[in-house]
Formats: structure tokens, sequence, C-alpha cells
């Protein structure tokens, strides 16, 4: 669906050239949501916005649905854009119009009939729910409202893909949770393809079905979602998914821990898709002459199934432990020694 070829996007400012996208190849397939995530100054706005062309790459090409962006006349492009929507952070409202104004906005800019785009306009506001407020001004809605006017407006002309640029990082948590599972509801309603960027991990758990992580202008690693949290590569990665499934708590308690038990090891567990973490203890414990601590466990869902996640503190004599950890090793598994102290 959509292709990008050895992209790059340099800005030349006062200072010298600023390389925003360094050498960017990658495919996001139809009908998948494809996340990518970075901190800021990364580069992930510039390689979006590269989506639809509001930024025109210095080399390299875009193919959208098979058509080189960057090759398309000015006519052409308008008309490619009718099928690249883009959601925004601050939602980008017509303030001075109605939910029902803005929605119906690029229906007549795409000429569509006064008839039709009544129709078109209830449908898209019961697509996203908000029946009853069609009347409301952007300034009388909340910021989960706003967004869902933002998505009803970018799905008006039937478009095949939908960016998002930080959809969500104006909005709390359980706001942010709900127009989540719109973007997913929409995606398998209309087969919709949807490339999001962000910095937070969450987001990218609970809605991604792939992901790539930006770094300095580059894609330093990408892959399915449950195979990153499975076995991530490099470092920003490890640091991204800490943001889920190690808390700052979990980290202040294993140091106090490792500190209180030189002796002992403390493990972490990450079971993926079925696997129940339970036989494994149970065998440790029947197996040898180690106590186990359950420290701290928990399971989050991804598109491509769960992924858990426990933390144990192993206790005992020195080779036991060590016997104890290849045995966990050789199980379904991964295992990953946080902290030793001899
Ligand atoms: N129009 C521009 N002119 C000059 N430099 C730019 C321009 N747009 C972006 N940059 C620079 O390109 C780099 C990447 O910026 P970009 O906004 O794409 O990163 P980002 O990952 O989206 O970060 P953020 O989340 O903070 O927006 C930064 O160093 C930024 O200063």
């Amino acid at each position: 669906m959509i292709t990008l070829n050895a992209v790059r996007k340099v800005f030349q400012t006062r200072n010298g050239p600023v390389q925003a996208v360094d050498d960017i190849s990658l495919r996001i397939e139809q009908g998948e949501i494809f996340g990518i995530i970075g901190y800021s100054g990364a580069g992930k706005s510039t390689l979006i916005r590269m989506l639809n062309m509001l930024e025109r790459p210095s080399t390299g090409t875009v193919s959208v649905a098979g058509q080189d962006l960057a090759a398309l006349s000015n006519k052409a492009l308008r008309k490619a854009r009718q099928e690249i929507s883009m959601i925004f952070q601050h939602f980008n409202l017509l303030w001075s119009r109605t939910v029902a104004e803005n929605i119906s906005f690029p229906l007549e800019i795409a000429g569509v009939s006064k008839e039709e785009r009544k129709k078109r306009v209830a449908e898209l506001i019961t697509l996203v729910g908000l029946e009853g407020r069609g009347d409301s001004y952007p300034s009388q809605l909340s910021g989960g409202q706003k967004q869902r006017v933002g998505i009803a407006r970018a799905l008006a002309n039937n478009p095949k893909v939908l960016l998002c640029d930080e959809a969500t990082s104006a909005l709390d948590p359980k706001t942010t949770d709900s127009i989540l599972n719109l973007l997913v509801e929409i995606n398998k309603k209309l087969g919709l393809t949807i490339v999001l960027i962000t910095h937070e991990m969450n987001v990218i758990r609970k809605i991604c079905h792939r992901v790539a992580v930006m770094e300095n202008g580059k894609v330093v690693e990408q892959g399915p979602v449950l195979e990153l949290f499975k076995r991530p590569k490099q470092l920003i990665t490890k640091d991204f998914l800490k943001q889920v499934v190690e808390p700052e708590e979990t980290t202040d308690m294993i140091k106090q821990l490792a500190k209180a038990k030189p002796e002992s090891k403390i493990i972490q567990l990450k079971f993926i898709g079925g696997h129940a973490e339970e036989p494994i203890i149970t065998s440790v414990i029947r197996s040898f002459d180690v106590s186990v601590n359950i420290l701290q466990g928990n399971v989050s869902q991804t598109q491509n199934g769960p992924y858990g996640t426990l933390f144990i503190q192993l206790q005992g004599e020195y080779s036991e432990i060590e016997r104890a950890v290849a045995f966990m090793h050789e199980q379904q598994v991964e295992v990953e020694v946080m902290a030793y102290a001899d």
C-alpha cells in the first residue's frame, strides 16, 4: 500500500543543513495499523508528512497505492490526497463551524451535492459516536469529542489511508483509550490502512500490528509489535518498552531487593501468546533447591496477542540458582537476569 524507498529529507536552516529523515525504506501493507515511535526530534513528523507530500523528500520516493506521489501533477496530487487523510494532535478544526459543518467541509471541496453531504455527514457522526452533537461548536466539546470530529472529517471522502500525527498526545489516558478503540474499529470495519506517529509505547501496544522505531532520522528497528516486545534489539527500543512493562517503581523495587539480598538473582520472564507462567515456576520449585519470590507480574494485550511479564527473585546456593536459570532458558519463555550481586 505504502512504499518508501531510500527517503531523505534535509532542511536548510540558518545554522546549516538539518537531516530530519535519513535514508528510510519501509513497506506498509494494506489494512494494517503501522506505528512509528521515537523521541522528540527523531524525524517522525517529517516522515509522516512525506506520506501525503506536505513535505517533499529531498531524495528517494514515496508511493501510495502504486502512485509515486512526487511525480504527480498538482491536480493529481490533490486527488491522491483525498485518499490519504490526516488527523492531528490539536485537531485542526474550524472553530466557527459546527461539528456537522466541519465534517461536511472536505465534501464541499470535493464537489459533493448538498443532499449527499447531509446523508454522509449523518453516517459519519454515527460512525464516530457523536450522535446529537452535530450542531455543537468545537469549543463546546471535550478533547476526545474534538478528535472524533477530526476523525469523521478525515473519513468523509472514503480515504484508503489515515495518517495520525500524535492524535492522542493531548488527551488523558481514558480518552486516549476510547479514541484508540475507535481507530481499531474503523480499521476493521473499513479496512483502512492507518499510519500513526507517537512517543508512547502504550499506543503502539494497544493498536498497532507493526512498528518502526526511529532515532536520529533513521529507522533503527522494526517488526511485529509482539516480536519487538519479545526480542527488542536496540537500547532505545528497550527503553520504550520499559514504559509499558517496567514502570519506575519496579526498577526501584528491584534495586532495593538486590541490595538487601545480594546473593539472590532477580529474573524477568517474558511470556508470549498462550504460554502460562505457573508450570514453569512450579517446575523450578520442585526441581531445584531454590526459593522463588514472585515480585510483580502483568499481562498486556497487543493486536498480535497477549504479552506477559513476571519478575521473580531466586534465593539459594549459587550453583542451584545457576541451574534453575539454565532450566528456565530452555523453556518457551524469554529470560532476562535483571540484577545480581556477588
Ligand atoms: N521545517 C523545518 N525546518 C528546519 N528544520 C526542521 C523543520 N522541520 C523539522 N526540522 C528538524 O528536523 C528534525 C526532526 O524533526 P521532526 O519534527 O520531524 O521530529 P519528531 O520526531 O516529529 O519530533 P516532535 O515529536 O518533537 O515533533 C529536528 O531536528 C527538527 O528541528
